[in-house]
């Protein structure tokens, strides 16, 4: 496995869209959600929402065949398929919920990219009601961050990913999120990592302006196919790294990531299977 862990956010990351506000929507109770949105935390209204589509005759598969259709980008499924197959850890870390990752995961045949999805969980009741659970329980104590909502602090589930690392054989972490709580997460990145703040959205405004605070390499993203390239790009000196057993700093990877596309193409068949080493440039 390459020595590298891609962490997603998956609403308006992976997905082209907020997959809450995509099923309010598209099953017709926006007006209801908007109505309780001052009284409840968000992870709580979407659960109460699931109730309210329930009642109204709405079943699991209506759900899910609403999710199929939420936008997503084919060139993050191919930076998805491409990342996995060069080795690498994939995981999730979001503010939806479990079944609503899970559908449309694998719906796009993503699911078994992916070692792990820290979200909200979730699970259907004996009546057929999705029940949408905190991440972490609120009622009993605070998580203590400011920055991000009651049910889930990012910051502290990336901590939690980083300790669950091998000591052994240091891992380098790439981030991609669009929100404030994706920022909270880019916090704990440390140097050799990289984060990749969605263009115009929250984590891009509060990155550029505390630049001094994050002390991962950052790399900006607009739409799926500036994702595939600069995440693809990001990988590849790895991915050389461990095929040909070249061990390299930062600086070099950066060399390394502009070389790779001509060491890959000229290395003869007979060599490319082997463990050779080659010369870092
Ligand atoms: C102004 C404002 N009000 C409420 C929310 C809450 N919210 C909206 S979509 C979503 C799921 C994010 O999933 P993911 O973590 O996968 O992006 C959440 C928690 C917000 N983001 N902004
Ligand atoms: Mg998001």
């Amino acid at each position: 496995m390459a020595g590298v862990v891609v962490v997603f956010d998956f609403d308006k990351t992976i997905l082209d869209c907020d997959s809450d506000n995509w099923v309010v929507d598209e099953l017709g109770i926006s007006e209801l959600f908007t109505q309780f949105l001052p009284t409840l935390p968000w992870n709580s209204l979407m659960d109460r929402m699931m109730m309210e589509l329930h009642s109204r005759g709405k079943t699991i598969k209506d759900i899910a065949e609403c999710l199929k259709h939420a936008p997503l980008n084919p060139r993050i499924i191919s930076a998805i398929k491409s990342a996995h197959a060069s080795g690498c850890d994939l995981r999730i870390l979001s503010d939806a919920n479990a079944f609503f990752i899970d559908t449309i995961l694998k719906h796009h045949g993503l699911i078994e990219c992916f070692t792990e999805i820290n979200t909200n969980p979730s699970f259907i009741d004996e009546e057929g009601w999705l029940r949408i659970l905190p991440y972490h329980d609120f009622s009993s104590h605070s998580h203590g961050c400011s920055s991000c909502p009651p049910n889930l602090c990012k910051g502290l589930v990336m901590e939690r990913i980083r300790a669950s690392l091998p000591a052994e054989g240091k891992k380098n972490i790439i981030y991609l999120g669009d929100g404030t709580a994706d920022f909270c997460a880019g916090l704990k990145l440390e140097e050799g990592d990289f984060l990749m703040p969605r263009k115009n959205y929250p984590i891009w405004e509060i990155t550029c302006t505390n630049r001094s605070l994050i002390k991962a390499k950052v790399h900006e993203w607009n739409d799926g196919e500036d994702l595939e390239t600069i995440l693809l790009d990001l990988i590849n000196p790895f991915f050389i790294e461990e095929k040909y057993n070249v061990r390299s700093s930062t600086t070099d990877r950066m060399v390394l990531a502009v070389e790779c596309k001509f060491l890959t193409s000229s290395i003869p068949a007979h060599e490319a299977s082997s463990n050779s080493t080659l010369p870092v440039p």
